[in-house]
């Protein structure tokens, strides 16, 4: 175990006497196939030493795609179109239902989550029938429609944890924020100030002994969660309940030991990092790797307060810490040091971590790239602006882009449920100049806090895909300098990523461990 995570480990320890809050966040796959594992193994370990409150998602017996929530919101697509959204609902109950039959054992518990749970269902019907009757679904009913997912999952875990001869109190968020709640300035600082002091005031009220599982849904917002903050709102619900209540760790519980170089799945030689700074978490999660709702981190870290990612089927495991590099943490009786500036660093210790130069790396798929010709003969004033702005109307957003004198190459992801828009943006982009199409290409993206710093990594990275003969479309190196990208054939993606894994991740530097916060130990002991 590294001293950092010793580190970690002992102020955890060192808080538990204070009987400090841990927030645990549970993805819908977890709570749909580690129930009781999530109960016995891991809220009960951790309400030893620590006050647990727990988040939790829609349920899904699968995937995320066949989950609660992509039920419902199905149902209301269907409800819109005039369709039988009811047999969608009855999939859903039967499969509630079922659920708690599998797992809870008290009767009289059984009895009143079934009843519960209809009684939510009964309730999500009248809003799909309302909404087909007025032929209209709001955000904000989609919202309420949506929210029946979180409803259902956290009623099923607090009776699991009754069942299971722990205190529970289920508590529903979906009234949290107030009607009249001046939105005029967005998801500023003071509506997250406004909603952690609420969240932490609805846990700290309880019973000692008493396990908080909140809906990760939290309330109508303007515009709908799904468009302000998107899927995977409930990290951002959790994340602002360890604000309010000022807790020791903000825990999110996935079926992944944590952040990995590359995706296990397609990178066997994927290694678990022990931390990543919050910037390149987000960027990780942004260009395909999710991890964490990106929204999460500001208000936690802002707090000092360190988010772990650990699995729920391996709860031993040490997890990946999300901290930024360069402040202490809350609670820590001496801050280390900050990171010695690169440039201060001797040279020999430069040159010996020459080839420690990224974090991760990471694929988003789907991406369509378009390129446009402009009919003028440099891009003229207002061409960039008219782009956006139709992309802007059709719910479009660019990941990548680059441009020359006369020409604009975009690079863009497209759902299958986003053809539609993008037929209708290529016929009125069409009309600024020439404009070319090209399908089923990937975003390969080298994460590292570092890159900055290692001059000649953009150029490994791409000498690395060329000696595998693989043709970059598009080449970027993003804004905040910690993410260079490189578009390719969809075919060639794991190729790819094994390829520059092996190249830029793997070896004897990176075996002594290569994230931000290793770097600034090796730099304190340079120092010393
Ligand atoms: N760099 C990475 N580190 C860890 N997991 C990654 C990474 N890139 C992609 N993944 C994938 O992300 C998934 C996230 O875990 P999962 O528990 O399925 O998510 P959720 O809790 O949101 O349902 C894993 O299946 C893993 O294969
Ligand atoms: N249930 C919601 C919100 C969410 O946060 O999901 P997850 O925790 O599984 O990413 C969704 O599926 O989008």
């Amino acid at each position: 175990m590294s001293d950092l995570q010793l580190s970690y480990n002992s102020v955890l320890d060192l808080q538990a006497k204070n009987n400090g809050w841990v927030i645990q966040k549970y993805g819908g796959t977890s709570v749909g196939k580690f129930p009781e594992k999530i109960v016995n193994d891991i809220v009960k370990e951790f309400a030893n030493h620590h006050r647990v409150a727990v988040v939790c998602s829609a349920r899904s017996s699968h995937t995320k795609s066949e989950g609660t929530t992509s039920r419902l919101l199905k149902a209301a697509d269907v409800a819109y179109d005039n369709g039988d959204y009811k047999t969608l609902l009855d999939v859903i109950e039967d499969d509630h239902v079922q659920n708690a039959q599998k797992y809870i054992h008290d009767s009289e518990i059984l009895q009143k989550l079934i009843v519960d749970t209809k009684k939510e269902i009964a309730r999500g019907e009248e809003l799909l029938k309302a909404s087909q009757v007025i032929g209209e679904i709001s955000p904000r009913t989609l919202d309420s429609i949506m929210s029946l997912g979180e409803k259902l999952s956290c009623l099923f875990m607090a009776a699991l944890m009754e069942d299971h001869g722990l205190r529970s109190a289920y508590i529903d968020l979906s009234n949290i924020i107030p009607l009249d709640y001046d939105f005029n300035n967005g998801f500023d600082d003071n509506f997250y100030k406004f909603l952690s002091k609420e969240l932490g005031s609805r846990v700290s009220n309880l019973d000692d002994d008493v396990i908080p599982v909140l809906t990760g849904y939290f309330g109508v917002v303007p515009g709908g969660l799904l468009n302000g903050v998107g899927r995977g709102y409930t990290d951002l619900c959790a994340a602002l309940v360890a604000v309010g209540v000022q807790a020791d760790e903000l825990q999110v519980w996935k079926e992944v030991d944590g952040i990995f170089t590359a995706d296990p799945r397609k990178v066997p030689n994927a290694r678990l990092l022990e931390s990543v700074t919050p910037e390149e978490a987000a960027e990780l999660t942004y260009y395909g790797s999710e991890v964490i709702h990106p929204f999460t981190m500001e208000q936690v870290i802002k707090a000092k307060i360190p988010i772990r990612i650990k699995n729920v089927d391996n709860p031993a495991g040490p997890g990946t810490i999300i901290f930024p590099d360069n402040i202490a943490r809350r609670g820590e009786e001496t801050p280390p040091h900050p990171p010695a500036a690169y440039e201060t660093l001797p040279s020999s210790y430069i040159a010996s971590h020459a080839k420690r130069s990224a974090t991760a790396i990471t694929a988003k798929l789907d991406i369509v790239v378009i390129n446009i010709h402009s009919n003028k003969k440099t891009l003229s004033h207002g061409f960039l602006a008219h782009i956006f702005t139709t992309l802007d109307n059709y719910k479009l957003v660019v990941d990548l882009i680059s441009t020359s004198e006369v020409h604009v190459s975009m690079a863009l992801q497209i759902q299958p449920d986003q053809e539609h828009q993008l037929k209708n943006a290529i016929l009125e982009l069409r009309k600024m100049g020439t404009l070319d199409v090209t399908r089923n290409m990937a975003i390969v993206s080298l994460v590292g806090k570092q890159l900055v710093n290692f001059i000649g990594i953009a150029g490994n990275m791409f000498k690395v895909l060329a000696d595998e003969r693989i043709n970059i479309e598009m080449i970027s190196q993003g804004a905040n300098e910690i993410n260079i990208s490189a578009v390719i054939n969809t075919k060639d993606t794991i190729r790819a990523l094994q390829s520059i894994h092996a190249k830029l991740l793997e070896g004897r530097y990176v075996d002594e461990g290569s994230s931000p916060v290793d770097l600034r130990l090796e730099a304190l002991k340079v120092q010393n």
